[in-house]
């Protein structure tokens, strides 16, 4: 794994493998009002990039824009080699999967008529996914609606991974779970992305297992970047990071 620098405000790399998505200087929002200012960083395959911040900091916003879903004022975002436009549909047949925040599951369905509905001609069995969530097949004819949250976010993790994605953008994975589900998705993740070499954008409020999991962060406030760098320095300045948090860094700022 490479480590990830920060200038001004942009988490970057200086490693060979392209990034899978860039986004650069992006300013983009809602009904003509910005959320999300000038931001910049790049995801490469494999590792794990954390989106930090508070309630309304921006950080759905940044993945809907990254999806295609929300229309840029200004900046640019690439996905593998491409700029990302409005076709949402086509950005995720290409490989840049949403999964989010409230899960996208038909609850009245099973989990295997959940799966089978988000395979793709040609992707994979609906049975590959079980090998990353063992407790889904003992579960596989159960309405989604009677799962627990956790076992409901797993399914919606399963479910984003048989579009076979490059890059996974994934809104609160642990929102409503108990920290014991948590410990235990967010390690699956890292396995997952490094068996798989595939890029993910998480954001998350637990900062410290996502700290634990991922290669770098961003600590967005207000809709810019508070402070971002490798997980490894800012794990290490965890003071830092809350400051960043609460908005009381005063800028873009790297650890250290
Ligand atoms: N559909 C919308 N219409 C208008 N404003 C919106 C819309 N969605 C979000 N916003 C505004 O954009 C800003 C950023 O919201 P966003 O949902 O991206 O934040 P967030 O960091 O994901 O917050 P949370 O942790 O609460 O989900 C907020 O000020 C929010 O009120």
């Amino acid at each position: 794994m490479t480590t990830p620098t920060v200038a001004d405000g942009a988490v970057t790399d200086s490693a060979a493998a392209a990034p899978v998505l860039s986004l650069d200087r992006v300013t983009v929002g809602h009904y003509g009002v910005p959320a999300v200012r000038e931001l910049t960083f790049e995801v490469r395959p494999g590792e794990i990039l954390a989106l930090l911040g508070p309630n309304g900091a921006g950080k759905t916003t940044t993945l809907l824009s990254a999806v295609g879903a929300l229309p840029l004022m200004s900046g640019q975002i690439t996905a593998l080699g491409e700029p990302i436009d409005h076709r949402v549909e086509r950005n995720a047949r290409r490989g840049v999967t949403l999964v989010p925040d409230n899960r996208g599951l038909f609850h009245r369905l099973s989990v295997t008529d959940n799966l089978r509905l988000a395979r793709r001609k040609g992707g994979p069995q609906v049975d590959v996914v079980f090998e990353y969530f063992p407790k889904l097949k003992t579960l596989r004819g159960r309405r989604c609606g009677n799962l627990s949250g956790g076992e409901q976010q797993m399914l919606a993790l399963a479910k984003a991974l048989l579009t076979r994605p490059s890059v996974l953008l994934i809104d609160e994975l642990s929102l409503g779970l108990s920290p014991v589900a948590v410990q235990d998705l967010l390690p699956r993740l890292r396995s997952i992305a490094d068996e798989q070499s595939m890029a993910v954008v998480l954001v998350e409020q637990h900062i410290d297992l996502a700290l634990g999991i991922a290669d770098s962060a961003i600590v967005m406030h207000h809709g810019r970047v508070a402070l971002g760098g490798s997980a490894d320095d800012l794990r290490a300045s965890r003071d830092k990071v809350e400051a960043a948090y609460f908005g009381r860094l005063g800028g873009t700022d790297t650890p250290g």
